[in-house]
């Protein structure tokens, strides 16, 4: 820290910084961003001197609450208001009546990735401009990822048991206390890198370890060191607080590249040999290399953009997916065990499991519906996003909503607060409870066989659409559109399977009540420390 500090004792230096200080402090205090003019704000009193800046950092504190409040003043009456944000770019947050507005503009109008590109800092976080920058990596996944999922259930089944099995262990005598965001933490790394690198890599814990210390890195590059640093000095502070990232990137790199390189030459062989024999492995390596061939895109051949690519790709999965299935743990053992939750679960599981002779597959996971719908209903009542669908105004005029007579200049962020939307009581009756079979009770009453012989369709389609992986414009942890998640394919496949493997093996003991998320900025996130008791069940374990 010494060694840090010691350039300040040079007075040029130390007037150097404090300049540059005096002026960010100055710069913030007098901010104002061009916003639709006519639109109300939350949350910004502007008969008060700096008004803007005030809201912004007031906001941190108060997501909850002014969100709450434009929902009821604006939101809920179809109107669109302003929400000043604490990163400092405050959003303009539509209506319910606008999202097919917004779905419907092209991406050169509100795009979605110029606006994961500004959020993320996409300049400097990720390790290289060009990744967020052409975001090919989403459309290797949009084109691969939902039709190769099905063939990779296997291979998760083996990664969510062995995983379960080395951290929560097999002792059915003596209970285990679990940290569920720490364990869950090193088990969903290894599911979602069986499905980008695939085995052995996937269960390497340096690798691991790495790549999840990158996420963090771009986490705090994004959040905290660059987003309050004034534009003219991101060129170099960017550089600065961005050498862990780099570092990071390069110890996963020592294990990638080879594997790529090696990829690389057996497509190249198969190409030029057709009695080559070789069994392309299905992960997110092959999809890259055979769409990037097939498109003739030369640039992401390479192995250095390929591993780069592995880099966003963990980003989007890893703690979107652990803070999901941490929620739903909490969720589930936190409810009155009378209701039944956990031994519902366990008796489809292994209904299913036997009627399909012990096989985990993709069309017998379809059919657990009370998983799925415990699932889905922890990621609306405990949402960790507030709010969702966010674009960035493109075009140099701007963009005008006609139906409410609006115009938001180019730049702007327009999104929906997806958070009161998903606990709307005209919505979701009794909308803070968490009712884990609220969205397989009506196919269950609906749908008395087995094997889902339904006779009426259109109901059919109507319970069908309240699946996990269904966006719609009341459900929205996936987003919505053209846009949404495309990982939601995988998601629901390794989630089911993890409750249900939890729940058939594992007895854990209820908690008497659920311990509280915690709002952190526009964030809603669980409990990080929190604990559960666990214990192996009788007869689970192999003789
Ligand atoms: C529970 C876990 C996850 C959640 C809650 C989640 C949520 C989201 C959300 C909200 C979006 C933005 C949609 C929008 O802007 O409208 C998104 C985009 C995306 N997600 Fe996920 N995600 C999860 C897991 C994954 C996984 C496992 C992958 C696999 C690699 C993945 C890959 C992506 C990609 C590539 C995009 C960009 C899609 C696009 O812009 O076209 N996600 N995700």
């Amino acid at each position: 820290m010494d060694a840090l500090l010691e350039p300040l004792s040079n007075p040029t230096v130390a007037i150097t910084v404090a300049l540059l200080v005096i002026y960010s402090i100055y710069s913030r205090l007098m901010a104002t961003t061009a916003m639709p003019a006519g639109v109300p704000w939350i949350g910004k009193d502007s008969s008060k001197i700096f008004a803007e800046t005030r809201a912004t950092f007031a906001s941190f504190n108060n997501v909850r609450e002014w969100l709450g409040e434009g929902y009821e003043k604006y939101s809920k009456k179809g109107k669109t208001y302003i929400f000043p944000d604490f990163s400092g770019k405050p959003e303009v947050i539509i209506p319910r009546s606008q999202v097919q507005w917004l779905l419907d503009q092209p991406d050169n109008i509100l795009s979605t990735s110029e606006c994961h590109y500004d959020a993320l800092e996409g300049d400097y976080a990720f390790t290289h401009p060009h990744l967020l920058g052409d975001p090919y990596h989403e459309h290797v996944i949009h084109k691969y990822l939902p039709r190769r999922v099905g063939q990779m259930v296997p291979g998760m089944f083996e990664e969510v048991a062995d995983s379960f099995d080395e951290t929560w262990g097999v002792d059915t005598e003596k209970w285990r206390d679990i940290g569920v965001f720490d364990n869950l933490m090193v088990m969903i790394p290894r599911a979602v890198n069986r499905m980008l690198v695939g085995l052995p890599l996937c269960r390497n814990q340096d690798y691991l370890t790495n790549m999840a210390k990158f996420a963090m890195d771009v986490i705090a590059a994004s959040t905290v060191f660059l987003r309050f640093t004034p534009q003219f000095l991101k060129p170099i502070v960017g550089r600065i607080v961005t050498i862990p990232n780099h570092y990071h990137y390069s110890k996963t790199a020592k294990y990638t590249l080879p594997l790529i390189k090696e990829r690389l030459a057996n497509f190249k062989r198969r190409q030029e040999d057709p009695n080559f024999e070789w069994e392309e492995p299905n992960d997110y390596i092959s999809w890259q290399i055979a769409l990037a061939s097939s498109e003739n895109r030369q640039d992401e051949l390479t192995p250095d953009m390929i591993s780069r690519r592995l880099m966003p790709l963990n980003f989007a999965a890893i703690h979107t997916t652990t803070l999901t299935i941490t929620n739903c743990l909490f969720d589930i053992i936190s409810c009155d065990p009378s209701l039944g939750y956990l031994e519902g679960i366990r008796e489809e599981a292994t209904r299913i499991l036997v009627e399909d002779g012990g096989q985990w597959t993709k069309a017998g996971l379809a059919r657990f519906h009370r998983t799925d719908s415990a699932i889905r209903e922890s990621m609306r009542v405990s949402n960790f996003m507030t709010r969702g669908i966010m674009r960035k105004v493109m075009p140099d005029e701007g963009i005008e909503n006609k139906a409410e007579g609006w115009r938001a200049p180019k730049g702007t962020f327009v999104g929906l607060d997806v958070h009161n939307v998903q606990h709307d009581p005209e919505i979701y009756p009794d909308p803070e409870t968490y009712d884990a079979f609220r969205f397989s009770r009506p196919k269950e009453e609906g749908d008395h066989t087995v094997n889902g012989d339904v006779k009426d369709g259109a109901e059919m389609l109507k319970l069908k659409n309240t699946g996990l992986i269904t966006t719609s414009d009341t459900f929205f942890p996936f987003g919505h559109g053209r846009h949404a998640c495309p990982g939601r394919f995988f998601v629901s496949l390794e989630l089911k399977m993890l409750l249900a493997y939890m729940v058939m093996n594992y007895e854990i003991e209820p908690l008497a009540t659920r311990p509280p998320n915690k709002w952190f900025g526009q964030n809603n996130l669980p409990p990080m420390k929190a604990t559960i008791r666990v214990r192996r069940r009788e007869g689970t374990t192999k003789a």
